[in-house]
């Protein structure tokens, strides 16, 4: 789970500050797609960067977890805070950042053995899931590829597999469609909500426009700013 409570963000614009987030509260479930939605400039992508723990809010809560062993990822230092992303955030951006010189399963196995021991049977594990979570996005026969000789719903998939090598609670999705046909979108979009219900993964999605609007189970729309408003 993770809920952001309360949040506001503000950048510096010419003199004064721009309020980028404002007073947002939302929550994703476990399992759950929600997606966020609302026109441009409404704080869609910054509402996610700080579920991200990319940038720190100005004030209100980011929770993982329930209860009492929730954390509160907006109180942590940046050196907590990217160990936190390691482990327990998976994210996908608009445009898949796959490294070109890496075929799709070293993209998987890098990202696997960052930041951990070494070891054979870590090792040997990490393959392992590498190998199953390239079964999964449907890409083992094409494993080998590097990214230039993937289409772009490919690269896409090979991105969503790299977040979720390490395991994440929560997935964190910015616009997958937006360099995809409305098909290969439909796609990327029901293999994120397949992926999420299998996995369990508290999956927040933001998408400006509502054509995949069947593959998320949740919706909340932003507002200058304020996330308070469920669409039905
Ligand atoms: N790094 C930044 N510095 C200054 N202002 C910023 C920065 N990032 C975002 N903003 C401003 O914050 C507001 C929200 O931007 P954000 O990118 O979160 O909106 P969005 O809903 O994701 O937009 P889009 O759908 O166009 O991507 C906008 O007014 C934007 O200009």
């Amino acid at each position: 789970m993770i809920a952001l409570q309360d949040v506001t963000l503000t950048f510096p614009d010419g003199a004064g500050r721009i309020t980028a987030v404002d007073r947002a509260s939302l929550r994703g479930e476990n399992g759950v797609v929600t997606g966020i939605t609302g026109p441009s400039g409404s704080g869609k992508s910054s509402i996610l960067a700080v579920a991200a723990t990319l940038i720190r809010p100005d004030s209100g809560r980011v929770l993982l977890g329930d209860g009492p062993s929730a954390i509160d990822a907006a109180q942590l230092s940046a050196r907590d805070a990217t160990a936190l992303r390691r482990e327990r955030i998976g994210i996908v951006f608009q445009q898949s950042h796959l490294l070109p010189a890496l075929t799709a399963r070293e993209q998987l196995q890098v990202m696997g053995r960052l930041g951990g021991r070494r070891g054979a049977s870590r090792r040997a594990r990490i393959d392992a899931r590498v190998e199953e979570l390239l079964h999964a996005v449907g890409l083992s026969e094409h494993a080998g590829r590097r990214p230039h000789q993937l289409s772009g719903g490919q690269r896409q998939r090979v991105a969503i597999a790299r977040a979720l090598v390490h395991e994440p609670d929560v997935l964190l999705v910015d616009e997958p469609t937006s360099a995809l046909d409305q098909e290969r979108g439909a796609e990327i979009m029901r293999l994120i909500a397949r992926l999420t219900r299998e996995r369990g993964t508290a999956t927040l999605l933001v998408t400006h426009d509502l054509v995949h609007r069947e593959s998320l189970d949740e919706l909340v729309h932003v507002v200058d700013g304020r996330a308070a408003v469920p669409v039905s």
